[in-house]
């Protein structure tokens, strides 16, 4: 299968970097990145190769599979016209699917896929299991490190200084989709769970910048008719992005992986 990239920060660089070191069945086409000097830079100081830099919009021209990892707000011009052509489309700011709907109404017609992983978060095959019969509630606490959430509109909004902040801070209690505004680049966890369960409407949030902790840690629980079930994730911070946790790549990776392999593993 053909990898294109849409993004090549923290998430894309990662997986790009995976790719070019070569894993069986699946091979890097293309990268899109804001800074195309950069990139160029980049893949030529460590990569085995030098992959084109393309245009947002032409990510889908010879790859099977488009990988969005860039701000939520381009996950629309990425994945519009790769959907358009039939692709599979593996979307990482997941937060941004509620605001573009449109986008499974354009993969039913034409055959293309959206395929959402895991990302930071742990337990959405149990999550996903549980939710064909029926779940009474699910919840999602999510504890930051201050800096972790810096840039966020809603904090920014609450006018909450977090280099400041000695002790932990709820910044948001309700509904997982009315909080995605308020943290773009934070809680794309959140809505994937809702997305996986009983949807964002009704899946209960809380967010906290808590100086007492040193990675992002999110906590879901779970009650349905076929399990209860607590699962916590202490991700352990990017170096490259602290609002993104490391595992996030190595969950698109192992997503990639799934659609070239033989067997497949879990839910
Ligand atoms: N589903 C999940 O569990 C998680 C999702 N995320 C989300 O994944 C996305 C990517 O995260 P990171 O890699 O950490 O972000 P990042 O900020 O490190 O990288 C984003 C990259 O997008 C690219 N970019 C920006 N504007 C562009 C343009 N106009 N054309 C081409 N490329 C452009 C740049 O290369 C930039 O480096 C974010 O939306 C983030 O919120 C992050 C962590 C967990
Ligand atoms: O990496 C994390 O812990 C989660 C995250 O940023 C997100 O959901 O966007």
């Amino acid at each position: 299968m053909k990898v294109a990239l849409g993004g090549f920060g923290a998430v894309g660089r990662a997986v790009a970097e995976a790719l070019d070191r070569g894993i069986d069945g699946l091979e890097l086409v293309a990268v899109s990145a804001s800074d195309r000097a950069r990139a160029e830079a980049r893949m030529s100081g460590g990569f085995r190769k030098v992959y084109p830099v393309k245009p947002l919009e032409e990510l889908q021209d010879g790859a099977d599979v488009v990988v969005e990892c860039c701000p939520g707000h381009l996950l629309e011009t990425i994945a519009r016209p790769a959907l358009e052509a039939g692709r599979i489309v593996v979307v990482v700011s997941a937060g941004a699917l509620l605001a573009n709907p449109h986008l499974e109404e354009i993969a039913a017609r034409t055959g293309g896929r959206i395929l959402v992983p895991s990302g930071a978060l742990a337990g959405l095959d149990a999550v996903r299991a549980a939710a064909e019969g029926t779940v009474e509630s699910v919840t999602i606490s999510t504890r930051k490190p201050p800096a972790g959430l810096k840039g966020a509109p809603a904090i920014e909004a609450m006018g909450l200084d977090l280099d400041a902040v000695t002790e932990p801070v709820l910044c948001y209690a309700g509904p997982a989709e009315d909080a995605i505004a308020g943290f773009p680049a934070n809680l794309n966890v959140a809505v994937a769970l809702g997305l996986a369960g009983i949807g964002t409407a009704r899946t209960m949030l809380e967010v906290w910048a808590d100086p007492t902790v040193e990675r992002n840690t999110h906590t879901i629980r779970l009650v349905s008719d076929s399990a209860t079930m607590t699962m916590t994730i202490e991700g352990i911070p990017s170096d490259d992005n602290p609002r993104t946790g490391r595992i996030t790549p190595l969950s698109v990776i192992a997503l990639l992986k799934r659609l070239a392999a033989p067997m497949v593993i879990g839910t």
